[in-house]
């Protein structure tokens, strides 16, 4: 379950817990480790609260909310580092890949400005050196004619072409970590493969660690060491990614898969029932009760714990009973 190395965790969650101002919980009792060139996917529905656990990485939370739990980067408290401590942080070691290329870069600067800005201005690099580097930096994502993409403005560069930029921008910073919020869903599906198959090259070839959020199990499957099933603010089910399509442990990863349009088989996509609840809408007992097809009275009452069983840790009180049968995907209520 552990990642293949025994090196310390890069970025170390431990029952992290996030209020926001007005007093809505909206993450509880999320804890996970990621070590060194090792890929963490973040998976769920909306609301489950995968985003605001990557911005409480970068400290970037909606003001007022309020963190408990520890958030440590190479053994270094995230929540206790000063401003200063804080901004180093962010532009040295950790790395954002946006969720829409076109939100995030400035329409009137040309991608040669954003990709030289940092090591110009705070690195005091010559801006001809800059260049240069950013051209091999756009040609290692694939971008071969960067000399003439550097005098461009965004809106000359299609989605796919604009996020190569991006990440070219997040690794010439040379970070360890990267954070990846949904970054191929305002592609094309053909646009979404080229640029996830850089990314990942890139995570690889630079051994960085990279936690990735997503909707998307088969993607996150294809790209990450582990997966960590997040359902309303908090982690129910985590587990090395190869074979959890056939593994799953917890009805709702159980029920994630089968809502999928699964490529070569005949089976019709099963629909979870309900709705996606948010952390703050959970009563006292398992967050998945509601919609949980094998929930019983315990359930209701007592939240279970995420805890070890077999290779998988998950928070579901009848997980033995579930699994002992054979593979959940396979068991009717
Ligand atoms: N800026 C904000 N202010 C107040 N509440 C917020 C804010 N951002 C998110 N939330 C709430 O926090 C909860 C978790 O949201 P989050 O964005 O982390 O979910 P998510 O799993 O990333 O969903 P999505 O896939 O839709 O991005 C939700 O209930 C959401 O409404």
């Amino acid at each position: 379950m552990n990642a293949p190395t025994e090196e310390q965790p890069l970025l170390d969650i431990a029952d992290l817990r996030i209020d926001l101002r007005d007093g809505r919980t909206v993450l509880h009792d999320v804890s996970y480790a990621v070590r060194p060139g090792d890929s963490l996917g973040l998976v769920g529905e909306s609301g489950s609260g995968k985003s605001m656990s990557l911005k409480a990485v970068l400290r970037m939370l909606p003001a007022g909310a309020r963190t408990a739990g520890g958030i440590s980067f190479d053994g270094r408290s995230v929540t206790a580092m000063n401003l200063s401590e804080l901004r180093a942080f962010r532009a040295g070691q950790v790395a954002m890949i946006p969720q829409d290329p076109r939100t995030a870069a400035n329409p009137v600067r040309t991608i040669g400005d954003f990709l030289t800005e940092v090591l110009v201005r705070s690195r005091g690099v010559a801006r001809r050196q800059a260049a240069e580097q950013a051209i091999r930096q756009l040609a290692e994502v694939g971008i071969p004619d960067g000399e003439q993409r550097l005098r461009q403005h965004p809106h000359q560069l299609s989605g796919g072409l604009l996020q190569r930029v991006m990440i070219a921008a997040a690794l010439a910073a040379e970070p360890r970590l990267l954070l990846a919020d949904e970054p191929t869903t305002a592609l094309d599906v053909t646009t979404q493969q080229e640029v996830m198959a850089i990314l990942d090259e890139q995570r690889h070839r630079h051994r960085l660690a990279m936690v990735l959020v997503t909707h998307d199990l088969d993607l996150a499957a294809a790209v990450t060491d582990r997966i960590a099933v997040m359902y309303a603010g908090t982690i129910v089910e985590l587990a090395l990614s190869e074979g959890l399509h056939r593994t799953a442990q917890h009805p709702y990863t159980a029920g994630l898969l089968r809502s999928r349009p699964a490529v070569g088989t005949r089976a019709r996509p099963v629909s979870l029932p309900g709705r996606s609840l948010s952390a703050f809408e959970a009563g006292t007992g398992c967050v998945f009760a509601d919609r949980c097809a094998f929930a019983e009275e315990r359930c209701r009452s007592v939240r279970p714990r995420l805890e070890a069983h077999g290779t998988h840790l998950v928070a579901c009180h009848r997980v033995a009973e579930l699994t002992a049968a054979g593979s959940l995907l396979e068991t009717t209520p």
